[in-house]
């Protein structure tokens, strides 16, 4: 089915939109497909149980603009049929002339964990070149928001991964509600920006730009990809979602150390319990390694790849930027889903006044930041007295503590 060379075109655009059953995706894209951001762009609806519904609700868009696949959930069983879609808007329709979309969006189901689904296509060899992710959209309903993220992990793991949070129906409850709304997502996402769908109008700052590039573009720089500073398109209205204190936390940390600084997100084990003590035990936490010492590209590949042999099942994310020791000019920019990563990109050059320095932000389900920091230290040369080193690690890996095979 693939007949030409896809990468030899610039990649496509994917933004995968999640958000639990009834949160609002299908309401969304209908209000936002018309929009100039989405010129060009196919929408791949997936709906459990009720397969012919959503493409009938999505109206703006000419029919052959939206694939509907067949019943099932996308994260389980119509992942090769996803791959298959992707694959087929990637090479063009040849039968109608049709090129290739500039941007994809993907509608998952409400119940679809999008993790899977972006490891289908990061592990996939063609799609990992041809698509681009923009980002994970994950919307949440203001009115039910609270009562899904207490009830239902799936819930929490959508908004985890979050590159964005898009909040819905706040027409429908208090400036409170959504306050607390605001809060309850912070404390299991503090770094994607929350934005509430009525203050927004185009699809800019709700669909599309939460890729690198476009944070770089908004003058964010790599911290605003990379959560550490709340900025951007939730600017306009972080007031309603209340103070940004564990963001704010997040991003002091963050700056606190050049070598591998605490983004301690504890947050759950405090405050606020009556309405969070169900999540204490999910174990989805963030956190980010970081030192100013160039890597050189084969350590930082092995600490990737032992890390993710090891403890891929447990990373939902991974982001980061890489200070490289023989090219400390051009960073190498990581983006992973569980155990695996997309293609490393090296940029032309360090973005604008971004310090030059390794960072890597991890959000995992169960995930040791302890045996994290210590694979990263030993691999990056930042080795406490009495921990092994890269070199015993490769020789042995049991060297280190919690360090498990096939986990
Ligand atoms: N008042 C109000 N209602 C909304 C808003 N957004 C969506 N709705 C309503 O919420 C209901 C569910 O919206 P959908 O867009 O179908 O939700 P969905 O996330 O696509 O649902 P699934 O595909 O079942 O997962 C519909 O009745 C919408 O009209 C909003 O911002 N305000």
């Amino acid at each position: 089915m693939i007949s030409q060379n896809p990468a030899a075109r610039p990649p496509i655009r994917l933004t995968l939109l999640t958000g639990f059953l009834g949160a609002g995706k299908t309401s969304l894209l209908n209000r936002l497909i018309g929009d100039p951001a989405l010129e060009n762009a196919a929408v791949v609806v997936n709906e459990f149980g009720e397969a012919a519904i959503d493409p009938l609700l999505i109206e703006a868009v000419s029919s052959d603009g939206v694939i509907s696949l067949s019943n099932g959930c996308l994260c389980c069983t119509v992942r090769g049929e996803l791959v298959d879609t992707l694959s087929d808007l990637a090479t063009g329709r040849e039968d109608t002339g049709r090129s290739p979309p500039k941007r994809v969006v993907v509608e998952t189901t409400g119940l679809a964990d999008p993790g899977p689904i972006l490891a289908a296509i990061m592990s996939h060899p063609i799609l990992s070149e041809t698509y681009s992710l923009d980002g994970v959209v994950t919307v949440v309903d203001a009115a039910n928001g609270r009562r899904t993220l207490a009830a239902h992990l799936d819930s929490r793991r959508q908004v985890a991964v979050a590159d964005r949070i898009v909040v819905t129906k706040s027409d429908l409850v208090s400036a409170d509600v959504v306050a607390g709304l605001g809060e309850a997502l912070r404390r299991i996402n503090p770094r994607a920006p929350i934005v509430d769908a009525a203050t927004i109008d185009g699809a800019e700052g709700i669909l599309v730009g939460c890729g690198l590039a476009d944070a770089l573009s908004r003058g964010d720089g790599v911290g605003g990809w990379l959560g550490e500073v709340q900025r951007a398109a939730g600017a306009t209205s972080a007031a309603s979602f209340g103070r940004a204190t564990d963001a704010t936390d997040a991003s002091d940390h963050a700056h606190d150390g050049a070598h591998g600084s605490e983004v301690d997100n504890h947050h759950h084990h405090h405050g606020h319990q009556h309405h969070d003590h169900e999540h204490r035990h999910d174990g989805i936490r963030s956190f980010s390694l970081e030192t100013d010492r160039p890597i050189p590209f084969d350590a930082i590949a092995s600490f990737l790849e032992i890390l993710t042999q090891t403890a891929g099942q447990t990373i939902l994310r991974m982001k980061g930027i890489v200070l490289l020791a023989e090219n400390p000019q051009r960073p190498l920019v990581l983006h992973g889903v569980q155990g695996f990563l997309h293609p490393p990109v090296q940029l032309a050059s360090w973005p604008g006044d971004t310090e030059p320095k390794t960072r890597i932000v991890l959000i995992g389900q169960g995930l040791e930041e302890r045996y994290a920091r210590d694979l990263f230290s030993a691999f990056t040369g930042g080795v406490a007295p009495d921990t092994a080193d890269r070199a015993a690690i490769e020789a042995n890996p049991l060297a280190i503590p919690g360090m498990r095979f096939g986990g």
